[in-house]
């Protein structure tokens, strides 16, 4: 029945202030506003219709995205959206376009890496869309070996000018989205050359279609690298390959805040590290992390409200059957996903306070938190969004047969998220780059340089190796104290051990490579430590609202103890906790689920998201689920005619044919 709440029992249940929760999962007051109302604007508006992307083509679904990316601007304009609001909106959606790379990448890499007269000529075209840009970095041969690119940009002081050229079939640009058919410019990153010597990959700007009838300009070709994993999915991006012959442009279209070309075709270096050519990079992945937690977040709602919908066995003397959101093995796969996604959502905070913090630092030139801004971004981008493609997966099994419909929404989510483990940077080589910054910092302990940031536990060395958990009893784990001691014992040990193992080789590089599978680990458990501690810190602030504080810290514990049971053998093989701490650990778990389960339906309600934005007929926020599945289904361009195309063709020459033969 349509207006019917069928959730109203289980948000009646709730133990705390919802509207408060809401606050807290936004960030601020402010933030809730901005993202409620432009939420509400985008599902009202029938131009922001997505329900039947999934049945277009790729021609359809391109040109329908091209017209979603220019409403959205006219609005933009029309409401004098200012630039949260914009990228919100952008974010409702819930179609990626090439805007994405153009606001995301190529702006932020003019920003971060443009001189000051370079970011006055080309951010007001930027800003005003005159052009559009995309980040073209990767190429055939090379994505994450960012040294190993081909491209060439070589100086002619003759002309005052860059030579781009792409020597071979593996040097074409590949990949970058907004690339294949939209994007006027391109930062491009390739090898300067100056007097016949090779200084490494430095970006530019690169004019590759006409402003007047957006052709390729003279020795450019370029075009879309072809249909990606998924229906809909990243399809709606023209992900592209880009070939360059011997093109042209000034020398001031070399972005040059880290390093100069003078008009002798002298290569001059700022007093700045050369790894801030890779500060778009950083930046980007400190905001996946954030997008995360978004995603998670809404496969986690989709499979709760269904887990509380959905009914099976238990009936007894004609009374319901189960809600299968009862289920102890439900709660056990569904619940650790739902605290994952408040653990990531404060993590990314975190992160982006940790990247305004370096940013501000670099612009004193104080560079000592690069390294560690660099291991954090890597490491956490690895890391949730890892466990957000894997939890995305998982509800879509808890929502059993029905989850394999796109009318679910969780096939076109998780086919549209999982690049995110690749994108941005391979999760396994970004988990290298945080057991690199691990094992520098543990090789220089002796030294007396203590180690800060999310290291500084490690100037604790001896205690840690030393430490045993005194967990007496279930409860004990409800100790944000003694579940931190034992991520900080397990995640030192675990490098240490690397550390020691490493010595035993004839080169550290050597080590390295034999070691990787170890290392990974040791990063992993690191990273975890910072997604626990942070959590602990956020529970450590004024939390307002009834029963608020109280639901998180339940969370939090869900998502240290659900970590603690997964990596038993981890904290046990480094004598952190004994076998009977790791059951002890598992019982209090148990309970905590119990806890959870009363507050789950409204634990979701505090996301906050439309039913557009869910775009699951699981998810609704009524559930009315039956009703409206059955209705969907009808809608399939299948069903628009009773017998189907081709049954004449094909399918009654065959049964002819048959009754033929039954007669001989
Ligand atoms: C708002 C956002 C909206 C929309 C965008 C979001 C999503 C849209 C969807 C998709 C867009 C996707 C875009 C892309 O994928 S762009 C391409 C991304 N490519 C990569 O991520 C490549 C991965 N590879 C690398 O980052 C590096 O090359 C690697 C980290 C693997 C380093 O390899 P290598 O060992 O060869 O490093 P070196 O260059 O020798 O440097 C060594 C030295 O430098 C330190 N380092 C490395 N990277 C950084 C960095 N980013 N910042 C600071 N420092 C860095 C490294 O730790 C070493 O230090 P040391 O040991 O002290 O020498
Ligand atoms: C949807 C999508 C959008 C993208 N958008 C852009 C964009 O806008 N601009 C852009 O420039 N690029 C873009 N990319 C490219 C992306 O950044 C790269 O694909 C990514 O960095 C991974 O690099 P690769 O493809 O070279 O993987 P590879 O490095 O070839 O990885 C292949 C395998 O090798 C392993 N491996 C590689 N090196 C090591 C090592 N040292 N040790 C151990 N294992 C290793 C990896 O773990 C992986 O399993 C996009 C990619 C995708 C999928």
């Amino acid at each position: 029945m349509e207006g019917v709440d069928y959730l109203a029992p289980e948000r009646n249940n709730a133990q705390f202030d919802v509207d408060e929760m809401k606050i807290v999962w936004a960030g601020s007051r402010e933030a809730f506003e901005v993202s409620d109302r432009i939420a509400r604007l985008v599902a009202s508006d029938p131009n922001f219709r997505k329900d039947d992307r999934t049945t277009l083509g790729r021609k359809e679904l391109f040109k329908n995205t091209l017209r979603k990316a220019a409403y959205a601007w006219k609005r933009i304009i029309e409401l004098r959206l200012n630039e949260e609001e914009a990228k919100r909106l952008r974010s409702f959606i819930d179609q990626p376009a090439f805007t994405d790379l153009h606001w995301g990448m190529f702006v932020p890499a003019i920003k971060g890496q443009g001189t000051d007269e370079q970011q006055e000529k080309w951010l007001p075209l930027a800003y005003k869309m005159q052009i559009i840009g995309c980040y073209a970095q990767t190429e055939l041969g090379h994505g994450s070996n960012v040294q190993g690119l081909e491209t060439t940009a070589t100086f002619d002081p003759q002309t005052d000018e860059f030579v781009i050229h792409s020597p071979t079939l593996t040097s074409c640009k590949w990949w970058p989205g907004g690339l294949g058919k939209i994007s006027t410019h391109g930062v491009i990153y390739a090898r300067l050359i100056t007097d016949g010597k090779d200084h490494g990959v430095h970006g530019f700007i690169v004019q590759l279609r006409s402003l007047d009838d957006h052709l390729p300009l003279p020795g450019i070709t370029v075009g879309d690298i072809g249909m990606k994993f998924g229906n809909a999915a990243y399809n709606t991006m023209d992900n592209g390959v880009l070939r360059f012959d011997h093109v042209r442009i000034p020398r001031n279209q070399m972005l040059m805040r880290v390093s100069q070309v003078t008009r002798e075709g002298k290569y001059v270096q700022s007093n700045v590290p050369r790894q801030l050519v890779y500060g778009t990079m950083v930046f980007v992945r400190q905001t996946i992390v954030s997008d995360a937690s978004t995603a998670l977040s809404r496969a986690v709602c989709i499979a709760t409200r269904y887990s509380a919908v959905r009914r099976q066995f238990g009936s007894h003397n004609g009374s319901p059957e189960t809600q299968v959101i009862n289920y102890k093995t439900q709660q056990a796969r569904l619940f650790p996903l739902l605290a994952s996604a408040y653990a990531f959502r404060f993590v990314g905070e975190w992160l982006k306070w940790l990247y305004m913090d370096v940013t501000k630092r670099l612009e004193a030139k104080d560079f000592s938190t690069l390294p560690e801004a660099h291991a954090c971004t890597a490491g956490l981008k690895s890391l949730t969004t890892s466990a957000t493609a894997d939890g995305i997966e998982e509800c879509r099994k808890l929502c059993g047969g029905h989850g394999y419909l796109c009318s679910s929404g969780l096939p076109e989510l998780f086919a549209v998220y999982v690049p995110a483990c690749t994108y941005e940077g391979d999760n396994i080589v970004l988990l290298l780059q945080v057991a690199r910054h691990l094992m520098k910092t543990v090789s220089q302990l002796g030294s007396g340089k203590m180690p800060v940031g999310t290291t500084a536990y490690m100037g604790r060395a001896e205690h840690l190796m030393q430490c045993r958990s005194d967990v007496k009893q279930a409860k004990d784990w409800l100790r944000p104290n003694v579940v931190l001691e034992a991520f900080e014992a397990r995640a030192f040990r675990m490098s240490v051990a690397c550390a020691k193992n490493l010595t035993k080789f004839s080169s550290p590089e050597e080590g390295f490579q034999e070691l990787s599978a170890d290392l990974v680990e040791a990063a992993v458990a690191h990273c975890q430590l910072i997604v626990v501690s942070k959590f602990i810190e956020k529970l450590q602030q004024d939390i307002p609202g009834k029963g608020v504080k109280q639901q998180l810290e339940i969370l939090c514990s869900v998502y240290a103890l659900f970590l603690l049971h997964k990596h038993h053998g981890d904290f046990l093989s480094t004598g952190c906790i004994t076998p009977t701490q790791a059951s002890l650990a598992n019982e209090q778990l148990r309970s905590l689920y119990s806890q959870v389960r009363p507050n789950a339906i409204a634990l979701v309600d505090a996301f906050n998201y439309t039913d557009h934005y869910l775009g699951s007929v699981l998810g609704r926020y009524d559930g009315n689920v039956y009703p409206k599945l059955y209705e969907e289904a009808w809608k399939d361009p299948l069903n628009d005619s009773v017998v189907p195309d081709g049954y004449h063709e094909y399918v009654r020459p065959m049964l002819k044919q048959q009754l033929r033969n039954a007669r001989l």
